[in-house]
């Protein structure tokens, strides 16, 4: 079989654990459905190309296994279903046809949306499996398994998905290696194919040949980062972050300038909780949010436990603008922090191709095996924070930061990476800074306690806060706000409450 030929032949290790892992998922189905009750969605897409040769070599591999001759193994006995569209591209229309002809595919061509379709066909049809070629990342596959039930509300049959793990770049080997046909759109700069619509090549792969007048693209094969496969497809209205008082774009950034953004901070370590390792960047972070205008609201410690860290990640991110978390990051037992994002969330850790390419880079060839367990990040939310002074770019899930750095010096960096990024971009608004003054006395508590009270009550758009650094020294007063002028009448009301000179200015 000349699929199964070229990739035992070929040494992508990588692509053949891909290509193993795929058939073996393609066996168990082929072993628990009869072949009355399997489908193929097949559209022309290169994903769905893949699935075909995959299916082609599954099926010789399992009917091999199953009888002693070699008669009819070339056959392709699956039912093919293809959902035709008037917005089909024509290109995938014809393709789709030319290739059922050539693998002497048994298509069923379904005029009706998805769901009608697939109603009207497991009526006239004992089909109970359908194959798919949906992989992680695409916007349908979060949540899904290799064999995922149909969602509710749809007819029941188990979706089965050989290719969920498959990325971007294995899909491209797969084709390549193969030297097998597919649409000739994805030679011309199409990464992903959806309608006529909404799909347009990739830009990423122009050439710059603005001066002939036609402009003219790479092939997809090209595309060296797969996260921007659907760069190209129109984008849909994109889920509803954490706030909405974060900043969507650039052009909302001013008019946070005076509204009011909550952050918390989580420090996730066993060893704060036991005393013996002091949280070093909850005090600095608080410092540097209070410097772009930004309230605490909390910082918590959490042990290293997935539940922990998802609970008090699940509650913070519901509260809050945004949230930082930082600690349990890394490859350890102890390195829960990603893992508890995801349950947050309520999703899975996914492989991130993209991710995994800049461990590679750091860790070179400790990153070791095809599953590398630093690279699975929470499926679907997460979005990578590129920056060039950072080695690996930071990791965000919605309303959610996760910060690598382990001291003081580190957060000084990466904080500057995430300004420089807000910058031009909508992740962290830029408010108002605080302002604060402090002044000193030496009145005992219960003197200053009423005239303070009531002050606040006079300044409630000021934290005036008092502490003292001993019983007996002097006390401490703060007065914390966005206005420098309410600050200072803030501060007369309280001297006109005392004698003369019972105050004075600290810094
Ligand atoms: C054979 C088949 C089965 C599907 N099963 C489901 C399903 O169980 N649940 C669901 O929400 N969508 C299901 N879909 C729809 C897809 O998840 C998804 O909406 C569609 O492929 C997206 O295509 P679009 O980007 O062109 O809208 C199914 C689609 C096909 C072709
Ligand atoms: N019109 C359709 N008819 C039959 N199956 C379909 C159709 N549209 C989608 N599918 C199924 O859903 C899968 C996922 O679709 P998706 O568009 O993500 O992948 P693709 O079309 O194969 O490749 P590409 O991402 O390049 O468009 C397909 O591989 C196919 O199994
Ligand atoms: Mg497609």
């Amino acid at each position: 079989m000349e699929i199964d030929k070229a990739i035992r032949e070929s040494d992508d290790r990588r692509l053949k654990t891909k290509y193993e892992n795929a058939i073996y998922v393609i066996q168990r189905a082929l072993a628990l459905y009869s072949i009355e009750e399997v489908a193929f969605s097949f559209n022309g897409g290169k994903d769905s190309t893949v699935l075909l040769h995959l299916l082609r070599a599954g099926y010789f591999l399992y009917k091999g296994e199953q009888s002693c001759s070699e008669e009819g193994l070339n056959e392709f006995p699956i039912r093919t279903i293809y959902f035709e569209s008037p917005s089909a591209f024509p290109e995938i229309n014809s393709f789709t046809y030319d290739t059922a002809s050539t693998y002497g595919l048994q298509m069923d061509i379904i005029r009706l949306d998805f769901k009608s379709g697939l109603e009207a066909l497991l009526k006239s049809k004992p089909i109970r499996a359908i194959f798919l070629g949906v992989r992680i990342g695409d916007p349908t596959a979060v949540g899904q398994e290799q064999f995922s039930p149909s969602s509710p509300g749809w007819p029941p049959f188990m979706r089965v998905n050989p290719i969920l793990d498959w990325s971007y770049r294995d899909v491209w080997a797969f084709l390549l290696k193969c030297k097998v046909q597919y649409c000739s759109l994805y030679d011309h700069g199409y990464t992903s194919i959806g309608s006529i619509y909404d799909t347009t090549p990739n830009a990423l792969l122009s050439n710059d040949n603005s001066s002939s007048g036609r402009e003219t693209f790479r092939p997809a094969y090209l595309l060296s980062d797969g996260r921007l496969e659907r760069a190209g497809r129109a984008k849909r209205i994109s889920p509803v972050r954490g706030s909405s008082a974060v900043s969507n774009g650039p052009d909302n950034v001013g008019s946070h300038k005076n509204s009011m953004l909550t952050a918390s901070a989580i420090a996730v370590g066993d060893e704060i909780l036991f005393g013996t390792f002091g949280d070093q960047l909850g005090p600095t972070l608080c410092r540097k949010l209070h410097s772009i205008g930004w309230s605490v609201l909390q910082t918590t410690v959490v042990r290293n436990e997935v539940d922990s860290v998802a609970e008090e990640v699940e509650r913070q991110k519901s509260v809050n603008d945004m949230v930082f978390i930082y600690g349990g990051v890394g490859p350890l037992h102890s390195d829960v922090t990603l893992s508890g994002v995801a349950k947050a969330f309520g999703v899975r850790l996914a492989p991130d191709e993209e991710f995994e390419e800049y461990l590679r880079h750091l860790i070179g060839d400790q990153c070791t095996g095809d599953r590398n367990e630093m690279a699975q990040l929470p499926e679907g939310i997460t979005e990578l924070l590129h920056h060039e002074k950072l080695p690996v770019p930071l990791i965000k899930c919605q309303n959610v930061i996760v910060l690598t750095a382990t001291n003081v010096t580190e957060l000084d960096e990466q904080w500057e990476c995430l300004n420089q990024l807000s910058g031009s971009s909508s992740l962290l608004s830029m408010l108002e800074p605080y302002v604060s003054k402090y002044l000193t006395t030496q009145l005992s508590d219960v003197e200053t306690a009423h005239p303070l009270a009531k002050l606040c009550l006079e300044f409630p758009d000021l934290y005036i806060g008092c502490y003292r650094k001993s019983r007996y020294g002097s006390l401490m007063i703060s007065f914390k706000g966005k206005d420098q002028v309410r600050i200072q009448s803030a501060m007369e009301a309280l001297f006109r409450k005392f004698h003369p000179g019972a105050f004075s200015e600290a810094k």
